[in-house]
C-alpha cells in the first residue's frame, strides 16, 4: 500500500502547482505539546476516510470538526491533505488554519522539497515525515529544509529498526511511533511500549493511531508518551468535544493562559 501511495505522490509532485502564500500566525507544535492542556498532549486529526477503514465520517465538515477540537481543548490539529487515499484536501488545511488558533500539522506523504514549499504556503505550522518513504539522508534534508522555513516536523517510525536507523542519522525534536502496521493495517499499542525506551530524552514522544479509550491513553502515558495523535475514534464520536472528553476520562482542561 505504501508503495502504491508513493507512486501517486511522485505523479502529483510532477504536476504540483504551489498555492500562493498568505501570511498567517504561526504556532509551535513542540511548545503546544510540551505545555499541554492535560497530562498527555493531544493532536486531534481531521480525517474523513482511510484506506483501511473507508469512509469514517459521512457528513464531513473539516472546519466544524477543527473548531470542535479547539473547543474540546486539543493542543494541536492534524489535517489529512491526501486526496486519493484519505479524501483530504490542502484547502481544508488552509481554511482551518484561518479559523483556529492552534498549531496545525499537515498529514501527507512528503517526499520532495516542492511539497515542503507547498506545506509552508498552505499556512501549516508543522508537517509529517515518514521514515522509510525516502532514504534517511534525504529525510534529514527535508527536515532541515522544513525547519529553515519555520515548519516543525513530526518524524514517524513504524518499527524498531526504523527508529534505530533514524537515530543513527539524527534525533528529531518530535518523534511519532505509529501503532499501525502499514502492511497489515492492524494497530497495536505494544508498538509504542516496545519502542519507548529507545526514544532519546531530548525528543518529544508521540504515540499515533489506534487510540480509542482512556485506558489506551493511560497505557501509552505510562511508558512516557508526551502526546497522542488520534483520528478515527474522535471522528466517530457524537461530537469532537464529547470524543475528547470520553478519551481523557473527564480529566479537566488546564486554564488557558
Ligand atoms: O485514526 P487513528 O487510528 O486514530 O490514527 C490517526 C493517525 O495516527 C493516522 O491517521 C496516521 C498516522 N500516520 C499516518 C500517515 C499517513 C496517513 C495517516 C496516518
Amino acid at each position: 500500500m505504501l508503495e502504491k501511495i508513493l507512486v501517486t505522490k511522485r505523479e502529483e509532485i510532477e504536476q504540483l502547482i504551489l498555492p500562493e502564500y498568505v501570511e498567517v500566525p504561526q504556532f509551535s507544535l513542540y511548545k503546544a505539546l510540551s505545555n499541554s492542556n492535560r497530562s498527555t498532549g493531544l493532536i486531534a486529526e481531521v480525517k474523513k476516510a482511510s484506506p483501511s477503514k473507508g469512509i469514517i465520517c459521512e457528513n464531513f465538515n473539516p472546519v466544524e470538526v477543527a473548531k470542535g477540537y479547539e473547543k474540546g481543548g486539543a493542543d494541536a490539529i492534524s489535517v489529512l491533505t491526501d486526496v486519493t487515499y484519505f479524501k483530504g484536501h490542502r484547502d481544508y488545511l488552509s481554511t482551518i488554519k484561518k479559523e483556529i488558533a492552534l498549531p496545525v500539522m499537515r498529514k501527507d506523504f512528503i517526499i520532495h522539497k516542492k511539497q515542503v514549499d507547498e506545506t509552508r504556503n498552505m499556512g501549516a505550522d508543522a508537517m509529517l515525515l515518514i521514515v522509510g518513504t525516502v532514504p534517511i539522508k534525504e529525510l534529514k534534508a527535508l527536515y532541515d529544509y522544513a525547519y529553515s522555513l519555520g515548519l516543525e516536523c513530526l518524524v514517524e517510525v513504524h518499527a524498531k529498526e526504523e527508529l534505530v536507523e533514524l537515530l543513527s542519522c539524527f534525533a528529531p525534536e518530535i518523534i511519532g511511533v505509529n501503532n499501525r502496521n502499514l502492511k497489515t493495517f492492524e494497530t497495536s499499542l505494544t508498538q509504542t511500549e516496545e519502542m519507548a525506551t529507545l526514544i532519546p530524552d531530548g525528543s518529544l514522544f508521540v504515540s499515533e493511531s489506534g487510540i480509542h479509550t482512556s485506558a489506551d491513553i493511560e497505557r501509552v502515558k505510562n511508558v512516557g508518551a508526551a502526546g497522542v495523535l488520534v483520528g478515527e475514534s474522535l471522528m466517530r464520536a457524537e461530537s469532537p468535544e464529547k470524543g475528547i472528553h470520553a478519551l481523557f476520562g473527564g480529566e479537566s482542561v488546564a486554564a488557558s493562559s
